[in-house]
C-alpha cells in the first residue's frame, strides 16, 4: 500500500470539513487507489501546532478544536514551530494551504507553497492569494520540481472550473469572463431584499462559514477581485494582481438602492468581469450592478455562483453552483487531493 503524507496548513472552517471528508472518504480511497493518507501536521495560527510521523487522529483534532477551540497538549503538540518552519522541515508529501487571504499581497501563503514546491512537494490551496499573486511563478517552480500545484477550490469551492478548462476545453481560447463569484456578497443582497440589516446577515454568514476572517475582503469586493485576478492570470494568462482590478463593493448599497432596482424589476448583484479593451489589454472588474430579473444571472440566490466564459472553438458556456456550503469547499481541496493521487 502507498503512502501520501499530507501537512494541513490552517484549520479554520475549510481545514476541518476537508479533514471530516480524508475521514468519510479513508476506506473508499485506500481501496480504489491502494492509497493510505496520513496527515503529518497541522498548523494554525493560535490553537498551537500538531506533528506526528506516524499520522494526527485527525477525529481526535477535530473534537479538540471543536470542544475547546484548541488542540490539547497531547503527543505532537507543538505550540512555537512556526508554519513556515512546519512547511521547510517536516517530512510531507503533498501541502494543504489553507489560511486566510491576505488581499494586498498573498505573500505569507505564497512563501508556504514556495516552501513546499522548491523541495518538490505538491501544492494544494483554497487560498487565492497565492494564484493571484504568483501564479505563473508558481507553477513554473512546480514544473521545474516536477511537482504539481492545484487550486481549484479558489474558484466556486469544488465546481471543475480549472478542470474543466484542464480537461474538457483543450486548446479552446478563453477571451471573456463574467459572473458572481462571492457567495457572501450574494448572499447578503438577497437577504437585504427581505429587509434584514446588512450587519445582522454578516454576523450569520460568519457562522455559516462562508465570510472571510476579515468580512471587509467579502464586502469591500476584495476576495472577488483576487477571483478575477485569478481567472485572468490561469484562463487568459494576464499578469494580473488584485490590485490591477477596478474594484467596487457592496459596502455603500442601501435598502433604498434595492428598493429602486426592484422597481426596475431588477436585482442588484456584485458581478465580475473580464474582457479585453480594444488594444488587446485585459482588465478586470468588480462593481455592483442592476440585473433585470429576466436575465438568469438573477435567478442566483444566497451562496450560489456562476460563471460565463466566452470561447473561440466552444461558444458561450455557463456554470452554476448551487447553494453551496463548507462542504463543497471542502470537496475542491479532496478533488485536487485525488488528482495527485491518480497521477502518483
Ligand atoms: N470557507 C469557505 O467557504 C471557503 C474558503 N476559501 C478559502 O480558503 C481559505 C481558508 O478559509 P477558511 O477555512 O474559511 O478560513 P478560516 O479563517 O476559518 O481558517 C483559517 C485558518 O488558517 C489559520 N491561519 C491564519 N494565519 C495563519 C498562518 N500565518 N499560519 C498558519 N495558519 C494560519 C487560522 O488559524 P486559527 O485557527 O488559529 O485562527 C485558521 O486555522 C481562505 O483563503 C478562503 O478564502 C475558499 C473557498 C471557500
Ligand atoms: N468568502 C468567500 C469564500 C469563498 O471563496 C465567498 O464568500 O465567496
Amino acid at each position: 500500500m502507498k503512502e501520501l503524507k499530507l501537512a494541513l496548513i490552517g484549520f479554520g472552517n475549510a481545514g476541518q470539513a476537508f479533514a471530516k471528508m480524508l475521514l468519510e472518504k479513508e476506506e473508499e480511497v485506500r481501496k480504489k487507489y491502494n492509497t493510505r493518507i496520513t496527515v503529518v501536521a497541522i498548523t494554525t495560527k493560535t490553537r498551537g501546532n500538531l506533528i506526528d510521523a506516524w499520522g494526527i487522529d485527525l477525529d481526535k483534532a477535530l473534537k479538540n478544536v471543536q470542544n475547546s477551540g484548541r488542540f490539547d497538549k497531547i503527543l505532537g503538540f507543538s505550540e512555537n514551530s512556526t508554519s513556515q518552519s512546519i512547511v521547510d522541515k517536516v517530512d510531507y508529501d503533498v501541502l494543504v494551504e489553507l489560511t486566510p487571504l491576505e488581499f494586498s499581497s498573498g505573500k505569507i501563503a505564497a512563501n508556504h507553497i514556495r516552501g513546499a514546491l522548491k523541495r518538490g512537494k505538491h501544492a494544494i490551496t483554497a487560498n487565492k492569494g497565492p494564484v493571484a499573486w504568483a501564479w505563473k511563478e508558481l507553477t513554473e517552480l512546480a514544473e521545474r520540481n516536477h511537482c504539481r500545484f492545484l487550486y481549484e477550490t479558489t474558484i466556486m469551492d469544488g465546481t471543475p472550473v480549472f478542470n474543466m478548462k484542464r480537461g474538457s476545453l483543450r486548446l479552446c481560447e478563453i477571451t471573456g469572463v463574467k459572473g458572481i463569484l462571492n457567495s457572501a456578497t450574494n448572499y447578503i443582497l438577497c437577504e437585504m431584499e427581505k429587509g434584514r440589516k446588512m450587519e445582522e446577515i454578516i454576523e450569520d454568514g460568519k457562522e455559516q462559514g462562508f465570510i472571510e476572517a476579515n468580512p471587509a475582503n467579502d464586502i469591500e469586493g476584495h476576495d472577488a477581485a483576487a477571483k478575477v485576478a485569478v481567472l485572468a492570470n490561469v484562463f487568459m494568462g494576464a499578469d494580473m494582481t488584485p490590485l490591477d482590478v477596478e474594484c467596487e463593493g457592496i459596502q455603500n448599497i442601501t435598502e433604498l438602492d434595492i428598493k429602486n432596482a426592484a422597481e426596475k424589476n431588477a436585482v442588484i448583484k456584485l458581478m465580475c468581469r473580464i474582457e479585453k479593451d480594444e488594444n488587446g489589454k485585459i482588465r478586470g472588474k468588480v462593481a455592483p450592478e442592476e440585473v433585470d430579473k429576466k436575465d438568469i444571472y438573477a435567478s442566483i440566490e444566497g451562496t450560489s455562483s456562476v460563471l460565463t466564459i466566452q470561447t473561440d472553438l466552444m461558444g458561450t458556456l455557463t456554470v452554476i453552483e448551487e447553494a453551496p456550503e463548507v462542504q463543497q469547499s471542502a470537496y475542491g481541496i479532496f478533488a485536487d487531493l485525488m488528482a495527485i493521487v491518480e497521477k502518483d
